[in-house]
């Protein structure tokens, strides 16, 4: 090894060769970066032969300069200032050398093979074996820790990077001991008083140290702060760290306060003269974290200028966007200035961004890189977002009937003397809530929300975090950052606007790891709430989006048996197994309980139908919109007034479904919404008795994907659960932690009950075999009288006839779910007043009308 280059890279570590080809790069490349060099090395492929004559390691190349970036600026541009006059000199007079050490991928090796005598290619090829038995290794590590439950206080931390799901063996570095790693694991002791890290804190703090741009996704509780609070106090600049809320500001300085570190808060007030000149010289002591709001970031110049000065001197160490999910969320609506971030980047070019957040979909986190102009090769990390201590339960407002009534009773039993959130939709409903729990229900609570002012959101926060008050009944200005150890609920009054705000709320519950319930009431007409505040927002592409996320929480409160934890997980781009979830959910509970399974059923041909419907209302124009409800209600044969306005729909579809439940039909329409089928789109409307004067209807989306169903290329599985007589309920719960209920002594009253059940259990029967045979003798007419009257559509001459025929729609499998769910139609409607029998067949335009105005309450009780 000859050159100057050689050596003044070995002295940076073990690079034993270099090839001409990097030497190459490095005259070309006089102006770059170090660390452009390195990326256009690591990039470089031995591809003249010739020429070539040493390779880089550029992994060890990449990970030397980073560690050295980190806090010897000054000496590494020495180094590489060296390095390049090196270069230029020895390329005046370039110098051969012999060994050669394999880099990277396949493509390599084989010219090396062909170039290289025998041993140098024995070599090549044992590094390259070495090096993907060392790939592999990762991969099943990787692999193994997706299946495995992750357990927060493992130490070999399991994490998996990036969404795709796919090991990314350059990440692995980040876990590795740095040159930092006394330093920050004393640190994190003696100022933090940890022990150690929690899962991916380590990762994020190497990368972020390392100077690269970062993407860290935490889970909610799981640690974001101390990834920018301990490197930031670590190192000689400052850390900018953005946050959306001064809440938020003021807790995490009360919190840095407590254990004795200094940070600032950057308001813009006028005192700020003072910290600007001090920030500008270099003369603000221990304080290294400044905190700020994006507005006061991107829009006050003076700052802008004395931040300038200190990039100069490289003294900023990092940009922090808390809560980075924001960017996109409100960046787009009532937050613009979270857009202005993006100039950050281009005026403190070299300054690394660390991005935060704790729930985030794939989309969302590549919208934030874009939005925040971060490098293309940003380092991502995301740990599972799985919070294995919450219990996730969904509420059916028809079933529970009153809401107050429901959340007193839990707040009186299970949630007795608890810290909790009752979450409302808007700051009325808060305040109402508040006021008749505390008045008249003698509830310790008091509302939050952005209408109050300062002084008292700050005097009923601090109320409930010493305890003096356990619930806080707020609207979504309170939340995010509220770190209380004991909260044992969350309760969703109304329906959260998507299912990773969902998510983010629940986060507030259980952070002490301990297990905490989180209860969500729904009910599809809550939806409504949302729309109208969506139709507000101006920008169409926005407010589709929202609709989209609001389409997420609907289809997951909609869904009856799949497992809650791994609905939200596999939102979020994550693999969870079912069975991780213990029955910490009340799907899995209650189909554990039912001791049944959860199968897949083939409901194509009621999607077909659900499609043809929308595709006919469309072609009739503008007045024949319809809302999902509606469709349910006249597919199902319920009364439903729209439907006698449309004789041809009412001849051909009133009805059609009437062998399922509304709720069905309505996850149906959801799946097709999900698959691009259908299309939901907010109207406004012309007339409107409404006061938002919108409504959301349902369309066919386009045309290839609406020929894919109705040429049977697309398939329709929902959820079901089947019973096996045969077996025996299992009603087994393994809840963490939660409190054992001692088993009562049985009141004689209640034997006397029992034993009055089993023997009309007998009874039931022998009516349900009578049932069922009067069902079928009644769909035969109806079969009869159906076909008699109906011409179908020329769209529906392909349609094959079999899916019109009630009962038979989607094969025999399906024959036994339809008799139950006749039962239970049938059960319903001779409950009600006027005792008109519908399954005896299509009701009349006036009795419609009647049915219509008794019975006017959708109905989407589960029917389990
Ligand atoms: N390494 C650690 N060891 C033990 N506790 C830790 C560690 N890191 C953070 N914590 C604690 O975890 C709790 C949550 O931390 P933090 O507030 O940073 O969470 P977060 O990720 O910002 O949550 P959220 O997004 O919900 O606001 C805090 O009480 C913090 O002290």
């Amino acid at each position: 090894m000859e050159t100057n280059l050689s050596e003044i890279l070995k002295e940076l570590g073990n690079l034993e060769e270099v090839t001409t080809a990097d030497q190459k790069l490095f005259e070309d490349n006089p102006n770059e970066t170090k660390e452009d060099v390195v990326k256009i090395s690591m990039n470089s492929t031995i591809n003249d032969n010739d020429s070539k004559e040493f390779v880089l390691d550029p992994e060890f190349l990449q990970q030397e300069l980073d560690q050295d970036l980190s806090d010897e600026e000054g000496e590494i541009q020495l180094v590489i200032q060296k390095a390049r006059d090196s270069i230029s000199r020895s390329s005046q007079s370039p110098q051969k050398s012999t060994s050669v050490t394999p880099v990277k991928d396949q493509e390599e090796v084989d010219i090396i093979s062909d170039t290289e005598d025998n041993e140098e290619y024995q070599k090549v090829s044992k590094f390259l074996k070495e090096k993907k038995q060392y790939e592999e290794n990762i991969h099943q590590q990787y692999t193994a820790n997706l299946e495995v439950h992750e357990d927060w206080n493992d130490e070999t931390v399991d994490y998996h990077l990036e969404h795709s799901d796919l090991p990314d063996s350059n990440l692995e570095k980040w876990k590795r001991d740095f040159r930092w790693n006394q330093d920050i694991i004393d640190t994190n002791k003696k100022v933090f008083k940890n022990d150690s890290f929690l899962p991916c804190q380590k990762e994020i703090i190497n990368a972020t140290k390392a100077r690269r741009d970062v993407i860290g996704l935490i889970p909610t509780g799981g640690g974001k702060s101390l990834t920018f609070q301990l490197p930031g106090l670590t190192e000689k600049g400052f850390t900018i760290v953005v946050m959306p809320l001064l809440s938020l500001i003021e807790d995490q300085m009360q919190a840095m306060k407590k254990i004795g570190v200094k940070c600032f808060f950057f308001s813009g007030s006028k005192g700020h003269q003072k910290f600007l000149k001090d920030l500008g010289s270099n003369n603000l002591g221990d304080q290294k974290l400044i905190y700020i709001t994006p507005e006061k970031l991107v829009n006050c110049f003076e700052l802008l200028d004395t931040l300038d000065h200190l990039y100069m001197q490289r003294l900023i160490q990092r940009f922090v966007i808390d809560e980075a999910h924001c960017v996109v969320q409100w960046g787009n609506d009532f937050r613009r200035d979270y857009l202005g971030l993006k100039k950050i980047r281009r005026r403190f070019e070299e300054v690394p961004i660390l991005a935060l957040t704790a729930v985030a979909t794939k989309k969302v986190s590549d919208e934030i890189i874009e939005q925040l102009n971060m490098s293309a090769n940003t380092v991502k990390i995301k740990s599972s977002s799985n919070r294995p201590n919450l219990y996730y339960e969904v509420k059916h407002v028809k079933c529970c009937k009153d809401i107050i009534k429901d959340i007193l009773k839990l707040l009186n039993s299970k949630f007795k003397d608890q810290s909790g959130i009752i979450y409302c939709a808007t700051r009325k409903e808060c305040d109402e809530l508040a006021v008749k729990l505390y008045q008249e229900h003698k509830v310790a609570c008091a509302p939050y929300h952005s209408n109050m002012s300062e002084k008292d959101r700050k005097s009923v926060q601090s109320m409930w975090m010493e305890d003096e008050i356990k619930v806080i009944v707020a609207t979504i200005a309170f939340g995010m950052g509220i770190n209380k150890n004991n909260v044992r609920f969350v309760i969703h009054y109304k329906l959260p606007k998507s299912l990773e705000n969902y998510m983010q709320e629940c986060g507030r519950a259980g952070r002490d790891q301990k297990p905490a319930h989180c209860m969500l009431y729904y009910s599809y007409s809550d939806r409504r709430k949302q729309e109208c505040h969506m139709a507000k927002t101006s920008n169409d592409d926005f407010r589709e989006t929202n609709l989209k996320s609001l389409y997420s929480i609907v289809n997951y409160c909609e869904e009856p048996y799949l497992c809650r934890r791994k609905m939200q997980l596999q939102h979020l781009g994550e693999k969870f197994k079912k069975k991780d979830c213990q029955n910490t959910c009340d799907n899995c509970q209650r189909v554990s309980k039912s001791g049944g399974r959860i199968v897949e059923e083939d409901y194509t041909q009621e999607a077909k139908t659900i499609a043809y419907f929308v595709s006919r209302c469309s072609q009739n124009g503008r007045h024949c919109q319809w809302t999902v409800i509606q469709l349910a209600e006249a597919l199902t044969g319920r009364p439903c007034k729209k439907i006698n306005k449309f004789c041809d729909l009412k001849r051909d579809f009133y009805g059609r479904l009437k062998s399922l439940d509304q709720h069905m039909v309505r996850r149906i329409c959801l799946r097709l919404v999900g698959l691009g089928i259908l299309k939901e789109q907010m109207v406004k409307l012309d007339y409107s008795h409404l006061s938002s004067g919108v409504a959301t209807y349902i369309f066919p989306n386009n045309d290839a994907n609406f020929k894919r169903i109705t040429n049977h290329k697309h398939k329709v599985f929902m959820t079901n659960i089947f019973i096996d007589p045969n077996n025996k309920p299992k009603p087994k719960a393994v809840i963490k932690e939660l409190p054992k209920m001692k088993a009562k002594p049985k009141p004689a009253a209640k034997n006397k009950k029992r034993e009055s059940q089993k023997l009309s259990k007998d009874a039931d029967e022998r009516r349900k075999a009578k049932f069922d045979k009067d069902i079928s003798s009644i769909k035969k007419r109806e079969k009869k009288d159906f076909d008699k009257n109906r011409v179908p559509s020329s769209d529906e001459q392909e349609f094959s006839e079999d899916c019109f025929e009630v009962g038979k729609v989607g094969g025999l499998k399906t024959e036994e779910r339809r008799q139950a769910v006749n039962q239970k139609n049938s059960d319903e409607e001779s409950k009600s007043e006027n005792g008109k029998n519908m399954s005896s067949g299509l009701l009349n335009g006036s009795e419609v009308e009647n049915f219509r105005q008794e019975d006017s309450d959708d109905d989407y009780c589960l029917d389990i």
